[in-house]
């Protein structure tokens, strides 16, 4: 079988009416109409999202999925692949930024092995969903077979069930991978598509020579193939915490819980789930602009304004985290605060 028919869940659509009551309930309550800006366009998504006048955003459940890329052999990240596994265990210990970020806004993260390379099997606290050990070197062959790509979808999508069937209200989407803004880099080349020079950025950081390296590597990787079918790109360039990603957000959306998308490599698992099932777009929520090259135009392709713009190019799903306290706000703001009406009479 292959992945689309695997893939089969529906995402249900919303209620036709929902998002005019969501809206009236928004401007009357006790402020001048539009005078909490895109929060209440927020709020709005939410309950729509939802399908309920009263949504939550209490209990968020960060999705954070961990792989390594056979294209680093070619040099196309500043550090080594070894970066990914050591960046786990600080994640495992509570010491990344999204580690100190989660405990700062209350929200759970799930590490999840998607595909590092070294073996974490005796690692306590890691979800286990390793399909292979990492990806193959794009630049000179396939990343994945047309199963493996399967497989990381399906199981990007069961982790979003069990967080969902854990009580998550909000499921965040995030990654750790040394190489991987040279991955998506490529997925968003062909997938969107656009110029290759228009996706590749710097990553994690690159030196002139560096980032020459990485464009070499990338238009050999993109000379390689003509794929253009969405399956065929993604078992050409992979990926698997992208394609995890992808399948989470896809899992989530069929749940009708809110998917916070991070930042570039993040959203390029979101443009690889719209490609998938177009549906699922009304369940992704923006965090915030990447510094990142090549974010504005996906963002803009995906008709996304994000929520924030703070110059963050981390990863991790800290963009997401930060992000959190707005979702918050906005459906407290939907769920419990006065009318006007109820002001005017007294009442509240
Ligand atoms: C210490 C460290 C922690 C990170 N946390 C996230 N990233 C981010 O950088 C990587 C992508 O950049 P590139 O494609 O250039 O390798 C990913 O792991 C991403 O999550 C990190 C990178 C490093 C070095
Ligand atoms: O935008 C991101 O998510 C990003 C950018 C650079 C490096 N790592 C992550």
């Amino acid at each position: 079988m292959d992945a689309t028919a695997r893939l089969s869940f529906t995402i249900p659509s919303a209620e036709p009416a929902l998002a005019a009551r969501l809206r009236a309930a928004v401007d009357g309550k006790a402020k001048p109409p539009g005078s909490l800006g895109r929060l209440e366009d927020l709020a709005v998504r939410l309950g729509t999202i939802r399908n309920t006048e009263a949504p939550r955003a209490d209990k968020a459940v960060l999705l954070l999925f961990a792989g390594d890329h056979g294209l680093c052999e070619e040099g196309v990240s500043a550090y080594p692949s070894a970066v990914t596994a050591a960046m786990v265990a600080t994640l495992l210990a509570g010491r990344a930024a999204a580690s100190v970020f989660a405990r700062s806004v209350g929200a759970e993260i799930r590490v999840v092995d998607a595909g590092v390379t070294a073996d974490l099997s005796d690692h306590a606290g890691l979800v286990h969903a390793k399909v292979r050990s990492g990806t193959r070197n794009a630049a000179r062959e396939a990343a994945l077979t047309p199963a493996e790509v399967g497989e990381a979808l399906e199981r990007g999508a069961a982790e979003a069930a069990r967080a969902v069937g854990d009580g998550a209200d909000v499921v965040l989407i995030g990654e750790m991978g040394i190489g991987n803004t040279a991955a998506a880099a490529l997925l968003m080349h062909r997938l969107l598509p656009a110029p290759l020079e228009r996706c590749i950025g710097l990553g994690a950081g690159h030196d002139e020579a560096g980032i020459a390296r990485k464009r070499d590597a990338l238009a050999r990787a993109a000379a390689r193939t003509g794929a253009t079918e969405t399956f065929e790109v993604l078992a050409e360039f992979g990926g698997l915490e992208i394609l995890m990603m992808a399948g989470a957000a896809l899992g989530a959306a069929a749940a009708r819980r809110p998917v916070v998308v991070d930042g570039f490599i993040a959203t390029v698992a979101a443009l690889v789930a719209v490609r998938i099932r177009p549906e699922a777009r009304d369940s992704l929520i923006f965090a915030h602009r990447s510094a990142e090259a090549g974010h504005a135009l996906l963002l803009e392709t995906l008709g996304a304004s994000p929520l924030l713009d703070l110059g963050l190019r981390l990863g991790e799903g800290t963009g997401g985290l930060l992000a959190l306290p707005l979702l918050r706000a906005a459906a407290a703001m939907l769920s419990d605060m006065a009318t006007l009406e109820e002001v005017l009479a007294g009442a509240a």
